[in-house]
Parts: C-alpha cells; structure tokens; sequence
C-alpha cells in the first residue's frame, strides 16, 4: 500500500488464485474470494481475472456501481495505484484467450427495425445477429422444452367467438396495472442481465416501455442498479420490480429499503417457481465449452456427475428455504404491494389471496423452470373454473409464450388484468430503445386489429367475459376438478385402511 492508502499493482497480483481473489473494476480493487462462487455468471469467469484489471469484460455485462453496491466493506479494497501500472500488467489486462466464436455478434448487419412486423420477428432477427451465447442465454429452457412448448401452443388452442356488426371505428386499449395506467395492459417481464442484448441493456426497456405506455419489471439480477434503472424513465412513471429473496436475508431486506424511497415502484413481484436453477442444456454446454477455454491453468474442472450443473450454480444466492410463512416477513419490509410470480395451480392462487398478496402471476418462469408444467393459458383457465371468486379480489397476470396482440384480449377474456412479455423484449434490445418501443407498438397494433374483428370496444368491459372465447380444447388438458382427485381418491381409501 502506498502513501496515499492506494494499492499498487505488485499488490493485485500476488491475489490470483480461486481461494484468493482480488481484481482491479474501473480503477478500484476488490476481493472476489467469497463472492465468485455466487456469482450469477459462474465463478470461472471471476477467477479467469484473479489478480488482474477485469474492467473491460465487467463493463459488458454489468453497470459501474453495481459491483459497489453488492460487496461488503471489507471487500472493497481501495483504489489502484495508477502510477505503479507497467506495460506488464496492461499487456496482462487485455483478454488473451482468442476470442470465442460464441461471444461474437454481427449485430451492425441486423435488417432495419421497420422490417421487423412482429414479436417473432425480433427473436429471428437476434438469433442470427447476437453472439451465440447471449441467444443460448435467452432461448434456453428446460431439460426436454415442453413447458416452452406448451406455453406457446396452448394460446392456439383457445379460439375465439367474434360477433359481428358493431360499431368499432373507436375503442380503447387501455386500462391500469396495480393503478398503473398503461395504454395496453403489458409489462416487460423481468428478464436478467438485458446487457448481454445490448449495451443500453434495461435501460432501453426501461425508456423504451415509458414511450409506448406500457411497464417494466426490473429484474433483481439485472444488468444495473434499481436506481439506475429508475432513471431510464421519468420521475414519476410506474416501474415494477422483481425479487429473488437472497440467502443472505438481509440483502433482500436492504434492497426493499432502498425501493421504499421510490414512489413510482407499483409492486413487488417475488419469484418463486425458481428455488433451484433448472438445467437449461442449451445455455449449459455452451458454458462449459467457454470454461474449458477460460479456466485457470492448474484449476481442476468440476463438472459435476448429473450433466454439467455448471448453469445451475447461477442461482445459487436464491433462498430455497422460502416458504408461504415468510410473506409477513416480506411485508413487514415493504409497504408495496406483493405479487406472486410463479403461481402453477389454483390451490396456490388461493393461498396467496388468503395470505393478502395484492397480486399473481400465473407463469412458469417461460419454460425455464419445471419442464412438464402446464402450459401457462392452461393454468389460468383452471384459475377461472376453480377460484373464479380471487379474479374479484387481487389481480391476476399471466406471463409465457405471449407473442401477439390476440393472445392479449384471450388472456384478458379469461379474466387477467395484464400479460408479461419476455424473451421478444429481451432481443429488442438489440436495437436499443427504439427496438423495445417498437416491439410494443406491434403488439398495440395487433390487439386493436384483434379486438375490433372480435367486435369488442372497449377492453375493460370484456375482463372475464368468456362469452367471447371457445376453450372447450383446452379443457380436455385441465386436471380433474377438485371434487374428484386420485389424491382425493387416495386421501379417503387411506383414511379407510
Ligand atoms: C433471458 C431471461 C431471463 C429471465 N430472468 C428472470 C429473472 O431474473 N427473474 C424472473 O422472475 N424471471 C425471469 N425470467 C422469466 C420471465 O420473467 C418470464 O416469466 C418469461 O420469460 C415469460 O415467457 P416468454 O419469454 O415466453 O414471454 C427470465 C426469462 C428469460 C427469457
């Protein structure tokens, strides 16, 4: 250390290994030794930069204070003494392994935003212009990829039942979200590391959902801080946020804190179909393949004995132990409305109503959670046959495999108050604001188009009103109704014995 209290470059390096590990951020040195192995990008690539300046790879990925705002006292370290940096060690700070085919994009060639004239277009557009590993990041879902699969195609398994010859020269689209107004009722879904798609990352979904009406969900593993985020729009346009409730209990505590200072935060959406990472294979091999390349020499490579579970180790600050009996804890935290995201079945929905949540999400993390969960629409069409009184008392979204504006009116006709979007959002970035803003201009456009040819005028008259929807296809995939279960059924043959 030298007079000035700054830390030398000598310094850095002797801290290069797994079990000690410093590295150099915008000028400053930190002690990565205990956070590495939760990081959510994987430990390997903290340690590739143990001893070193990480600047350049952090700032792809990360905001410059979020690193600040993660780490403990103890672990920021101070700054670096610039005038002891050599030709060594910048020569040591360029990326030495040759440059990964997977990490390449040709994003300048993408086809202009005006030729894109849907949501599938904007996952097209990405999965042949980003690098490999951001669209195996976003696409990827899990083991076998029924659940995406069935989210996407049950929408197309409800049809409609349009009337005809009503006056639709004016109608309206817009309605409010947790007393948000929105000109569609929309929200991004929460979506980690958004840099990985763009270097404005959430914060073109941040501007980009504020100019076309509609709002964001931040994620808790986002790319920047909250208050970051919360710049992107105007001082007083709604923003939601999601919340992965932290082992560390009293990092969740503190964000919630820090969000209490934010009027315009709407609501709390915690998380919780994800206790455990699923093994999303596309996003896994790809990790490993980089680790072989980026891992340090002499490091043993552990690939665990059930597949890889390298992607799995991301989740690994998320709380496993979170239970129905933490939802007064979480409340004595917060004085925002609580969402529940992740609801699966009714018997769930019925329990976060009983327990005061102000909301749900019906969803299944888009297919990244259970795989062989039902396809979302199913779920929410069992909502309505089971718990039609909770649609009344807390409002119910609905998020997984939403790609057009008609799914948006089906969902509304079956009661929800809004839908989330995701992985097309996610790859609208690409573009940057413009991109996200364009993105949900179509989705405006599709469901006028839709509600006009279904003869509907207005969308807040038709909340629940399944006179204009045929789902007896549908029907056919719901669980039998709980009068007559095989655990009902198994329940009373035991009570016998
Ligand atoms: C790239 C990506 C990252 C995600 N990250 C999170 C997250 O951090 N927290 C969360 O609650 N859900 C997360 N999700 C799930 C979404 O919020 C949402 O449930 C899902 O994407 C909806 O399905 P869709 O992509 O078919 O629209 C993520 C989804 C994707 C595609």
């Amino acid at each position: 250390m030298t007079s000035t209290g700054a830390i030398p470059v000598s310094v850095v390096k002797q801290h290069s290994t797994p079990s000690d590990c410093w590295l150099v951020v915008n000028g400053k040195v930190y002690d990565l030794t205990t956070f590495a192995p939760n990081h959510p990008g994987g430990a390997h690539i903290i340690h590739k930069w143990a001893g070193r300046d990480a600047s350049k790879t952090y700032n792809d990925f990360h905001a410059a204070d979020l690193i600040e705002n993660e780490l403990s006292l103890q672990e920021k370290k101070g700054a670096l003494d610039e005038s002891t940096i050599d030709k060594a060690w910048l020569s040591a700070s360029e990326d030495d392994a040759p440059k990964s085919p997977q990490t390449v994009s040709n994003m300048d060639q993408k086809p202009p935003l005006s030729t894109l004239i849907n949501l599938h277009d904007f996952e097209q557009a990405f999965s042949r212009h980003g690098s490999q590993k951001a669209w195996a990041y976003i696409w990827a879902a899990s083991n076998d990829l029924t659940s995406l699969h069935l989210n996407k195609t049950w929408w197309h398994k409800i049809l409609f039942r349009p009337r005809i010859m009503r006056d639709v020269s004016h109608i309206s689209t817009r309605t409010t979200l947790l007393g948000a107004p929105v000109t569609i009722p929309v929200f991004i879904a929460p979506m980690g590391i958004a840099k990985t798609a763009g270097p404005e990352g959430e914060l073109a979904l941040g501007a980009g959902a504020a100019a076309a009406g509609i709002i964001h969900c931040m994620a808790s593993t986002a790319s920047f801080s909250p208050e970051e985020m919360l710049a992107s729009v105007p001082p007083t346009y709604p923003y939601f946020f999601q919340l992965y409730v932290d082992r560390t209990r009293s990092k969740t505590e503190d964000v919630l804190r820090r969000l209490e200072a934010y009027p315009n935060v709407k609501g709390i959406f915690v998380t919780v179909d994800l206790p455990v990472v699923s093994k999303r294979e596309a996003d896994e091999r790809l990790v490993v393949s980089e680790r072989i390349q980026t891992s340090l020499e002499g490091e043993t490579l552990k690939a665990d004995k059930k597949g890889s579970g390298l992607a799995r180790t991301t989740g690994n600050f998320i709380d496993w132990r979170l239970d129905w009996r933490d939802i007064p804890w979480l409340r004595r935290h917060t004085t925002k409305p609580l969402i529940i995201k992740g609801i699966q079945s009714a018997a769930d929905a019925k329990k976060a109503l009983e327990l005061g949540c102000a909301g749900i999400v019906v969803s299944n993390h888009g297919g990244r959670a259970l795989d062989g969960s039902p396809g979302t629409v199913g779920i929410l069409l069992e909502l309505r046959r089971d718990c039609p009184e909770i649609f009344s008392r807390m409002e119910v979204f609905i998020d997984g495999g939403v790609r057009r504006g008609s799914d948006i009116l089906k969902a509304v006709c079956l009661g929800a108050r809004g839908v989330g979007v995701g992985r097309p959002f996610q790859c609208s970035v690409m573009y940057g604001r413009e991109g996200v803003e364009h993105a949900a201009l179509l989705l405006q456009d599709e469901l006028e188009t839709a509600m006009r040819l279904c003869g509907v005028t207005d969308l807040e008259k038709v909340r629940g009103d399944m006179r204009y929807l045929n789902t007896v296809e549908l029907e056919r995939y719901l669980p039998p109704k709980p009068s007559w279960t095989w655990a009902g059924w198994f329940g009373a043959r035991q009570s016998k014995l």
